[in-house]
């Protein structure tokens, strides 16, 4: 890389709007029970109406609405009870003027019957006959065949991640396996001469466990991906270039921690560019600001910034909406959140959008400091705010909006 300044900042709309490598996974076929979370391919056509049959949804007795208007506690509607129908059983009895049939919640309206009265505005002052105290409008107590989905219509949308109650609806319309993304395989390498395996007991004076990869895979497993740590990389020219050339081949998304920045060892820019084609260095939030995009062959390549907390903060703004995207989703799911009050004045540079760890306690938000080199406020945080590029800052007492980390 030449110079020492980063050659764009895009904010991180202009990235999340304007990279879009066209790698997705392939399709795979999986049960229900292993679908929760996953992108379908496609919509998934109902194969048949539902609930597929006209039936009551209130205890009570199915009528011809009109015999049931005007009726009142003081002039009540007298029907004939012409028989009952049985839970899970066609009904053997129809519904004729002036007459009505014995309903459970959930079974087969009859022939005759446009609606359903609560058993609760009925009583059967004598054997045989029903008193109605309250009208009914056709439709009422009663769901049609259709009215859950029509046969053809889709059950649930592709690109969008099932949820329980998806699960619920294909399972209610028979739909027993679903095709949906594979999950995106990401590989994660780190950087760094200083940088040694978690496993190492004693450290030489300057040696750093990796911290990053092991939080990454957490990030990637969160949203749907199958992390693969693709292990450090020293500080050699070469190296870095030989490793990517070797996992991309494997990936879906490739992410590099560390060497992003404009220090003269960092060789990130370089290997990437020799694979593929660098989209953006530089992007204007804080922390993150030396952050690289690339993509090879439809693959996207993500160099994150060095230091651990950015590294993340990084990831989360933007690698976990493009390992969505790979797998299928136009728009990663949204995040729980919840509002509080600042607790205090927040600065920020016009500009460029920051990413503040905040604790909540009681409905207040009070932001957690410190430089992106240290680790432990991600650990104490119970979420992040987001300071808009156009903002100078916070006012204290302002409500803000609060994404809560799980
Ligand atoms: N003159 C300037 N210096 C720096 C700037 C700048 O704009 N001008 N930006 C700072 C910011 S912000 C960051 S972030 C870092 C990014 O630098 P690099 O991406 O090149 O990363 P490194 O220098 O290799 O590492 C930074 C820091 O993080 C530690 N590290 C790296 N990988 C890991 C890991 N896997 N696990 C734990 N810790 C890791 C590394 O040891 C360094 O301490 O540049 C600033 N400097
Ligand atoms: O902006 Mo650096 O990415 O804070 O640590």
């Amino acid at each position: 890389m030449s110079g020492r300044e980063f050659f764009t900042a895009r904010t991180l709309a202009e990235v999340l709007s304007g990279f879009r490598p066209v790698h997705r996974t392939p399709a795979e076929d999986v049960p229900l029970s292993a679908a929760l979370h996953r992108v379908p391919v496609a919509d998934i056509p109902a194969p048949a109406a539902l609930p597929g049959f006209a039936r009551s949804t209130v205890d009570g007795f199915a009528v011809r609405a009109a015999d049931t208007y005007g009726a009142s506690d003081g002039l009540p509607s007298y029907l004939d009870l012409l028989g009952a129908v049985r839970m899970g059983a066609e009904p053997t009895v129809a519904v004729r003027p002036g007459g009505c049939v014995a309903m459970p919640t959930g079974g087969v309206l009859p022939a005759g019957a446009d609606a359903v009265v609560m058993v609760e505005y009925t009583a059967e002052t004598m054997p045989g006959t029903i008193e109605v105290t309250r009208p009914v409008a056709p439709g009422g107590g009663i769901v049609r065949a259709d009215d859950d989905i029509a046969a053809g219509a889709p059950l649930v949308p592709g690109g969008r991640p099932l949820r329980a109650p998806d699960l619920g609806f294909l399972a209610a319309a028979g739909v027993t396996s679903v095709a949906v993304h594979a999950r995106p395989r990401v590989a994660i390498i780190s950087t760094g001469d200083e940088v040694v395996p978690p496993e190492t007991v004693n450290l030489a004076p300057g040696q750093v466990r990796d911290a990053t990869a092991s939080a990454l895979a957490g990030l990637v497993v969160d949203a749907g991906g199958e992390p693969i740590i693709a292990g450090i990389v020293p500080d050699e020219p070469g190296a870095l270039k030989e490793r990517l050339a070797a996992v991309v081949a494997e990936s879906d998304l490739v992410v590099v921690s560390a060497g992003s920045s404009v220090g003269a060892r960092d060789e990130t820019a370089g290997a990437v560019a020799a694979i593929g084609q660098i989209w953006c260095h530089g992007i204007a939030i804080k922390p993150g600001k030396p952050t690289l995009l690339a993509e090879c062959s439809g693959i996207p390549i993500i160099g994150l910034p060095g230091n651990p907390l950015s590294a993340l903060v990084v990831f989360g703004q933007v690698g976990v909406p493009l390992l969505w995207r790979v797998a299928g989703c136009e728009y990663a799911p949204p995040q729980p959140s919840t509002r509080a009050r600042l607790s205090r004045d927040l600065p920020s540079a016009a500009g460029r959008l920051d990413v503040v760890q905040v604790r909540v306690r009681d409905g207040v938000a009070e932001p957690l400091f410190g430089p992106s080199a240290l680790l432990s406020v991600l650990t104490r945080a119970d979420g992040y705010l987001i300071i808009p590029e156009p903002a100078t800052g916070l006012d204290a007492g302002t409500d803000v909006e609060v994404v809560l980390y799980r």
